[in-house]
């Protein structure tokens, strides 16, 4: 009788004790998970360091009062749109010099484009991000081409072989792809932003820190005065990069832009995402990538916007509102360099 009790006291005793370590169990499992949401963050996230400045810098007093009075310099949603005369370059040095960022930079020269990378690589290695750490990522298909260029100080250069293609609008579409998996595999922990630049291009003037934000659209050259029922959007429904006649913010190139790497990466994996679904729907966007970047842009508003100042058309061309040229396309016969009309 005693020896029955003993057990029923022993199995009632094991069974309240295998339910607490049940409980116990469940709720660190909760625990963790809860845990993994806060502090386990995307690998690409930028950093956030704050606009700091220190005591007994001395710079220009900002004004409220005076600022460019011919140009736009702030979006409806806010964002900068960054012209000569609307930042202090001393004063936004220093402030992105305490955060030792690195700038990743890619370029593409296949085929016959590899003649503009001297230029581009020496004029940059002038104007780009002088004094900043930037690594150029140069895809060609011809690496035995790419000319030996002096870098400066914390500018490297790293050469990636890429097969050639038949059509030019699928090298300049494809771009959206090797950049997703550029940021994707291989960016993380090594760069803060990423700008995606053309090669048959030229620096004349600084391209700097007040060019980064989160993301980072362009806006054309050629497009800047106009309303936007006649920007070079894709009309046709059946693509989607369509965009309607009443819609549009502004045209952005597809030459330039960039942002953080998270940013990018979304932007590229999207293009690159429609691009392919246009493609099994036997369409391609009027202006390919660039048409899918203004897509994007437009239900994606860019963080910060630079004006044509960082991506002109001719540096022999002019404009009243063009104080400086900093970047522009230089000219180039297209039936001389392109695989196709
Ligand atoms: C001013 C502007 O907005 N330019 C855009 C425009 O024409 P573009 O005439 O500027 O296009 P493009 O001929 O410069 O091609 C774009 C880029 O693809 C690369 N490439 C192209 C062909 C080739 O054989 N080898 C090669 O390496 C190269 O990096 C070049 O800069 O439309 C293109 C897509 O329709 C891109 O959106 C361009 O950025
Ligand atoms: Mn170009």
């Amino acid at each position: 009788m005693l020896r029955q009790n003993f057990l029923i006291i022993l199995v009632l005793f094991g069974m309240v004790l295998s339910g607490l370590i049940y409980m116990n169990n469940n709720q660190s499992s909760c625990k963790q998970k809860i845990i993994e949401r806060v502090h386990i963050k995307p690998k690409w996230k930028l950093k956030n360091y704050g606009l700091r400045s220190s005591p007994g810098f001395v710079y220009q007093q900002p004004s409220v009062l005076i600022g460019r009075t011919d140009v736009a310099s702030v979006t409806s949603w806010l964002a900068p749109i960054v012209w000569e005369g609307t930042f202090d370059a001393t004063l936004i040095d220093f402030i992105y010099k305490k955060q030792n960022l690195t700038i990743a930079t890619t370029v593409f020269a296949l085929g016959k484009y590899t003649r503009f990378l001297k230029d581009f690589l020496e004029s940059a290695e002038q104007h780009y991000f002088v004094g900043f750490r930037v690594h150029y990522y140069l895809f060609t298909d011809q690496p035995e081409a790419v000319p030996e260029v002096k870098m400066g100080e914390n500018h490297i250069l790293t050469i990636r072989k890429v097969p050639s293609l038949n059509r030019w609008q699928d090298i300049s579409m494809g771009r959206m792809d090797i950049l997703e998996k550029l940021i994707e595999n291989e960016l993380a922990g090594e760069a803060d932003y990423i700008f995606c630049l053309d090669v048959d291009t030229k620096f004349y003037g600084r391209w700097s820190v007040e060019s980064l934000g989160r993301l980072v659209g362009v806006i054309h050259p050629w497009f800047f005065e106009a309303p936007r029922h006649l920007f070079t959007y894709e009309r046709r429904p059946e693509s989607l990069a369509y965009i309607s006649e009443g819609e549009g913010d502004y045209y952005f190139t597809g030459a330039a832009f960039g942002g953080s790497l998270e940013d990018v990466l979304h932007l590229t994996k999207t293009c690159r995402e429609q691009m392919n679904i246009d493609a099994a729907n036997s369409i391609e966007a009027v202006w390919h990538e660039e048409s899918h970047l203004n897509k994007y842009f437009l239900y994606n508003k860019p963080s910060k916007l630079l004006s044509p100042e960082y991506l002109w058309r001719n540096i022999n061309a002019g404009a009243s509102q063009i104080k400086t040229i900093r970047f522009s396309h230089v000219a180039k016969n297209n039936a001389d360099v392109r695989p196709n009309p």
